[in-house]
């Protein structure tokens, strides 16, 4: 699993966030991917028969690893990194990789450093405060064959955190038949 973290890292690390809206995506057959509101792993675990998560590599980083743009998002603020492959029947479909700054760890939330291969998403999309804001995407492939990338930031009883998810060639995402 650690080639993932070393083939998929740097492209998201490397990645050109932009609006949805200057990459034009809404309405392509990819687009509903990329603009899921609710839970991905949910909509994942939809196209196959087993969804499971490997969990790559879990530790507290300082703030000063932080980027500027990923500090304007979450805070100046030390954070617990989660590295996850989502895989579909045992295909890698998404490399995802998590900021949950320790100021959100705390209260009904702490259990979240415990989640191990329990995909984020069931987590936190069973709680009925949980929302999705600061959507970006980017084609960390080429114009011909795009490999695609988002950037949001959930939020859970109005604590943040910041997530990174890079669709894997294999995902559903790509798949020509028409998906809901
Ligand atoms: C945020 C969600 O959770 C997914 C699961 C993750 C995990 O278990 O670490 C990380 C990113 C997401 O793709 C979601 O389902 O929307």
């Amino acid at each position: 699993m650690s080639k993932f973290k070393q083939l998929y890292k740097p492209l998201l690390d490397n990645a050109q966030w932009e609006t949805p809206l200057s990459l034009a995506i809404e309405g392509t057959a990819f687009g509903h991917w990329l603009l899921e509101p609710n839970s991905l792993s949910r909509r994942l675990q939809r196209h196959c028969d087993e969804f499971t998560v490997s969990l790559i590599e879990q530790k507290k980083i300082d703030s000063t690893m932080l980027s500027a743009d990923e500090r304007e998002l979450i805070g100046d603020v030390d954070c617990l990194l989660r590295k996850v492959v989502l895989m579909g029947d045992g295909q890698p479909w998404v490399f995802a990789r998590t900021l949950i700054p320790l100021s959100t760890l705390t209260g009904q939330e702490s259990d979240l450093e415990q989640l191990g291969e329990m995909p984020l998403g069931f987590r936190v999309f069973t709680d009925r405060s949980a929302r999705r804001d600061a959507l970006e995407v980017a084609n960390t492939g080429t114009q011909a064959q795009p490999l695609w990338a988002r950037r949001s930031r959930l939020w859970i009883n109005n604590k943040p955190l910041l997530v990174a998810e890079l669709f894997l060639a294999q995902a559903p995402v790509y798949s020509k038949e028409r998906q809901c």
